[in-house]
């Protein structure tokens, strides 16, 4: 029997590099674990693609989906929804691969009540000011969803403790050096063969 793969959630406020240290994660290692790309009705982004960054979803399609049960967990973030599908992530751990999704706080602690054996990390900022400066540098956010972003960030980093580990995004290197690192000692901690030692056992 293939051993199921583990859930990985990645959460922290808007602007903190959620998304750069994932990118830089997954374009680092031959991943042993997949992305699991959400839904949103948010609207894309310069430079954002369908089916690569997120599968972008009108209300009327996301509230279909919620209705039909195809979603995992959703929330909604300021004024948008946002849900992870719920076939790709079964479909993927029972193949025995992970999967790391990267969703906001409220959506956390509903993966957490489905699967209390998932890994819970929270990306935090080094400080507020810093956080923003994030965020407007990003250049992507109107003034006004900006200061919603920050009044949200605020809630959330007091949730942190939900979590089991708190890592801080000072910079890129060290947040996936740390976040690596944390996984391959949560694997061993579920007896788990890291993947990549399996792989190279397998191999000739
Ligand atoms: N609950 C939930 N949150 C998600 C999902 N996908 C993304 N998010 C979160 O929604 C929030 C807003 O995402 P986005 O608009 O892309 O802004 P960004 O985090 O600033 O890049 C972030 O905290 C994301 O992590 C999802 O499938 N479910
Ligand atoms: N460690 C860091 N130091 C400085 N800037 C960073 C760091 N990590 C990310 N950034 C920058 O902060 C902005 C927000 O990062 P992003 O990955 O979009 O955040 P999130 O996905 O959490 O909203 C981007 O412009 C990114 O280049």
């Amino acid at each position: 029997m293939v051993e199921k793969g583990l859930l990985i959630v990645l959460s922290g406020p808007s602007g903190v590099g959620k998304g750069t240290v994932r990118k830089e994660i997954f374009s680092q290692q031959n991943t042993s674990f997949e992305y699991s790309i959400s839904m949103t009705t948010r609207a894309p982004r310069t430079g954002e693609v369908d089916g690569v960054d997120y599968f972008f979803k009108s209300r009327e399609e996301f509230e279909g989906l919620i209705e039909q049960g195809k979603l995992l967990e959703y929330a909604e973030f300021v004024g948008n929804y946002y849900g992870t599908p719920v076939d790709y992530v079964r479909e993927t751990t029972l193949k025995g691969k992970d999967v790391f999704l990267e969703i906001e706080v409220e959506g956390a602690k509903q993966v957490r009540e489905k699967f209390p054996d998932g890994l819970f990390i929270f990306l935090s900022p080094p400080s507020l000011s810093e956080l923003k400066n994030r965020i407007v540098t990003r250049g992507t956010e109107s003034e006004e969803i900006i200061n919603n972003r920050m009044n949200v960030a605020r809630e959330e980093i007091e949730m942190m403790h939900l979590y089991d580990y708190v890592v801080e995004n000072d910079t890129v290197e060290n947040a996936c050096e740390k976040i690596k690192a944390i996984i391959v000692a949560e694997h061993c901690r579920r007896e788990r063969v890291e993947p990549k030692y399996k792989k190279m056992l397998e191999a000739k």
